[in-house]
């Protein structure tokens, strides 16, 4: 065979990234006549060109494999193709869903709190599921409750009990062939849904240091773990305090209550912020609402400050005092401190060369 044909057969190669760890990526094989058998997993390096391209390679995306070395069980990834969907925080390529999981009990149920992360979930514009956990130390009444109040918000949760091992199943079929992201506070039960999903897996439960210690939590390992019957789930370490970054003209899609009022009538403004404007087709008597105005005024405020940072040289910045909005004079920059884009943008090149280096 000439050294082009042989290139050629390589790059038919192609397999899901299930785990990064520094520069080495582990990389499960779809069923391929090269392979010497379905599911074959290979530990990979990425092609020094893809470096080069500034190309990143997540958990979660097809790559191409070149030069398997079958006996050693290692390979180099040539190519990475199109992303479905990606998730920066953690990172997560071609995810479908977020299944966001809550306690009902120990911690109690904050909806303030699940709706800030149901809005965060929403805004990546994956599916959302929301699983409800502990559903034992409800009675079936509470339990109803809660259901009938969180369809108003247009979700249907799934109610499941770890510890009794109740609707396991359900929330299993909702994972299926498919990846899936899983979210939620601290002490919800995740790593306990986890473990009874994946038996095999065996994450420690209500032990922090020892998750810490297996290296779990840390931006620098992300993993996707195989469910028994299809679908590869993400646990998401850096979804764990999320930090609502959205415009405020886009905060009102991520309220599917608001949208349902918004595809029934449209509001007068085409720019309405759904406030205090006339004739607004989303301001009226839903019980988020509230948690609408308040996200709102926080992504107002942090718009504000990127459209500061856009415009680094102007002498003026606009300053707005209980309603009001002025401009006043801004320090020199060589006085001012480095805004964090500046700082985000040095630490980003700081990580590229040290991985170049490597
Ligand atoms: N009553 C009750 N307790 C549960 C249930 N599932 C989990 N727990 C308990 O909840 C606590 C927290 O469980 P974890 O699985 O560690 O929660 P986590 O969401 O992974 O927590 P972090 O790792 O801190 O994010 C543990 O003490 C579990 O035993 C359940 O169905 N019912
Ligand atoms: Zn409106």
């Amino acid at each position: 065979m000439s050294k082009e044909a042989t290139s050629k057969a390589d790059v038919t190669l192609t397999g899901t990234v299930l785990a990064v760890q520094a520069n080495y990526y582990q990389v499960r094989l779809n069923p391929s006549p090269l392979a010497p058998h379905p599911s074959s997993l290979l530990l990979c390096t990425r092609r020094a060109r893809l470096k080069k391209l500034g190309q990143q390679v997540m958990v979660g995306d097809r790559v191409e494999i070149a030069e398997p070395d079958w006996a050693g069980g290692r390979g180099a990834i040539a190519g990475v193709l199109p992303r479905k969907s990606q998730l920066d925080r953690p990172p997560v390529a071609n995810a479908e869903q977020i299944l966001l999981v809550f306690a009902l009990e120990e911690p109690p149920l904050d909806p303030y709190q699940l709706s800030h992360f149901l809005v965060k979930a929403e805004s990546t514009g994956l599916d959302v599921r929301l699983c409800l956990n502990k559903s034992d130390l409800l009675t079936i009444e509470q339990q109803q409750q809660w259901r009938d109040r969180l369809e108003k918000w247009g979700y249907q949760p799934v109610f499941v009990s770890i510890r009794q091992g109740s609707s396991i199943s359900e929330v299993r079929d909702l994972l299926k062939r498919r990846i899936s992201a899983v979210a939620g506070p601290s002490g919800v039960g995740k790593s306990s849904l986890i473990n009874a999903l994946i038996p095999t897996v065996n994450l420690r439960i209500g032990e922090v240091s020892g998750k810490l210690s297996r290296g779990r939590h840390t931006t620098r390992h992300v993993e996707l773990f195989t469910l028994p019957d299809g679908g590869l789930l993400a646990d998401t370490p850096g979804f764990n305090q999320p930090d609502l970054s959205c415009h405020p003209q886009e905060l009102v899609n991520y309220f599917p209550e608001a949208r349902q009022r918004l595809a029934q009538q449209t509001c007068q403004f085409s720019d309405c912020l759904h406030r205090d404007e006339p004739n607004c087709a989303v301001r009226g008597d839903w019980e988020r609402y509230e948690h609408y105005l308040a996200f709102l005024e926080d992504a107002i405020a942090r718009q504000e400050q990127i459209n500061q940072q856009a415009d680094p040289e102007s002498s003026l910045k606009l300053k707005t005092k209980r309603g009001k909005s002025q401009y006043e004079p801004k320090l020199e920059t060589k006085y001012r401190r480095h805004s964090r884009r500046t700082e985000h943008q040095a630490l980003q090149k700081l990580y590229q060369e040290a991985d170049e280096s490597q």
